[in-house]
């Protein structure tokens, strides 16, 4: 029995450590006290006991054991205890999980812009020098004269008491050319605003401002 023992415990007795590298020798004088029938039953050391394995997997001190070995393996996904977020639902630090899809904004829709009309190719045209306002100087522009400027070639809408040319911008708004028409010969800051309050108008089209919205002259 203790042979038995042995061969599953290495370590057990400690004196048995010493005397590991005689280990068959012990194992044979077991052998020899035990009967015939206790020989029979005796199971099989596995790994056997001068196996490579087995003097690796007995380390005789702490020091020569590898972090592997000292450290347990952390617990799979599935066990692992509840999250910060399971525990304190309420928490402030806590993302909430949401099912639902990202609300996109009613009525604003990007459009495929074409090659070379990107913000960028934009930004690049305005400060190329090249003439965006297709007048010669500010003008005051009255509703009236503002209302002839309504095809897609001859452009222009009035945002925040500015007016601009909209007909170079068209292919280049990210909304498209059809809705940016929308404003075009009339005052578009309402609808301007309603889209895209963000949007820094002043900026984008600074180089294709025309003048400035007036009242029509009184009689
Ligand atoms: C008049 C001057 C306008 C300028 C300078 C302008 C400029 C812009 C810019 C820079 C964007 C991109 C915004 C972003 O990425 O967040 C944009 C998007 C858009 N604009 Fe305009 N816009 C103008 C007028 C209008 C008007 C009158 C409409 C008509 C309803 C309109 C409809 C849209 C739409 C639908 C988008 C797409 C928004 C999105 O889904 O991101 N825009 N515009």
């Amino acid at each position: 029995m203790t042979s038995y023992l042995r061969s599953w415990f290495p370590s057990f007795p400690t004196e048995i450590k010493e005397e590991q590298p005689k280990i068959e020798i012990t194992e044979q004088a077991d052998d020899d006290s035990g009967s015939e029938t206790e020989r029979e039953d005796a199971a099989p050391a596995f790994p056997s006991l001068n196996s490579a394995q087995r003097v690796k997997s007995t380390p005789t001190t702490a020091s020569q054991r590898t972090d592997a070995e000292l450290m347990p393996p952390p617990p799979l996904p599935s066990a692992r205890t509840p999250s910060f977020r399971m525990m304190h639902p309420s928490s402030s630090l806590s993302v909430q999980a949401t099912t639902k899809p990202p609300v996109k904004p009613k009525g604003r829709n990007k459009v495929a812009l074409a090659p070379g009309h990107s913000p960028l190719d934009w930004a690049a045209l305005k400060s190329s020098g090249v003439d965006l306002r297709g007048v010669p100087t500010l003008l005051r522009v009255t509703p009236s004269v503002l209302k002839q400027h309504r095809h897609r070639d001859d452009a222009w809408t009035a945002i925040n008491g500015k007016v601009y040319n909209l007909t170079p911008y068209l292919p280049f708004h990210p909304g498209g050319e059809k809705e940016l028409m929308r404003v075009a010969g009339r005052d578009g800051t309402k609808l301007f605003l309603l889209t895209h309050s963000w949007v820094n108008v002043d900026f984008m089209l600074d180089g294709s401002m025309v003048g400035f919205l007036v009242p029509e002259p009184s009689s």
